[in-house]
């Protein structure tokens, strides 16, 4: 648990890198109906990363590219079908701690249309990367 807590700590100090209201059209949902249509989905990432080497460098190379997630996040929602959205949250927050070695990331997947009366409803998590303890 105080490991845990430990963890919490240090990322507050951490720098990040975020994308806020990136829009996918998805197949989602837990009705039957759902499946038959595409409804919008906004995600807002934050993920935690070092941006120091990128700023002595000045380089694209160095940095964690918003633009390239982006497209890879679009790209997985898009193929995929899914029924919770708390499943495309999770699936997104463990493909970049897999595939960008992330120390963490958190995960907000929105979907606006949903609930008529509201005017968002959504999910909010957050994910340590234990390879990186
Ligand atoms: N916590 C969640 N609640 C609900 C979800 C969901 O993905 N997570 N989904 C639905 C339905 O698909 C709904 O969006 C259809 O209007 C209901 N509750």
């Amino acid at each position: 648990m105080n490991k845990g807590l430990n963890r919490l700590n240090e990322l507050v100090l951490h720098d990040k890198v975020w994308i806020e209201s990136l829009t996918v059209l998805a197949s989602i949902g837990v009705y039957d109906w759902e499946q038959t249509i595409k409804q919008r989905l906004e995600l807002d990432i934050v993920m935690y990363w070092d941006n120091r080497q990128a700023a002595l460098s000045d380089d694209v190379s160095d940095c964690l590219n918003y633009a390239a997630i982006s497209e890879a996040v679009t790209h997985y929602i898009s193929a995929g079908k899914f029924a919770l959205i708390e499943r495309v949250a999770e699936e997104i927050a463990q493909l970049l701690l897999v595939n960008y070695h992330l120390p963490a990331v958190e995960v907000t997947v929105r979907k606006p249309t949903a609930v008529a009366s509201a005017n968002q409803v959504g999910v909010t998590i957050l994910r340590l990367n234990d390879s990186c303890s």
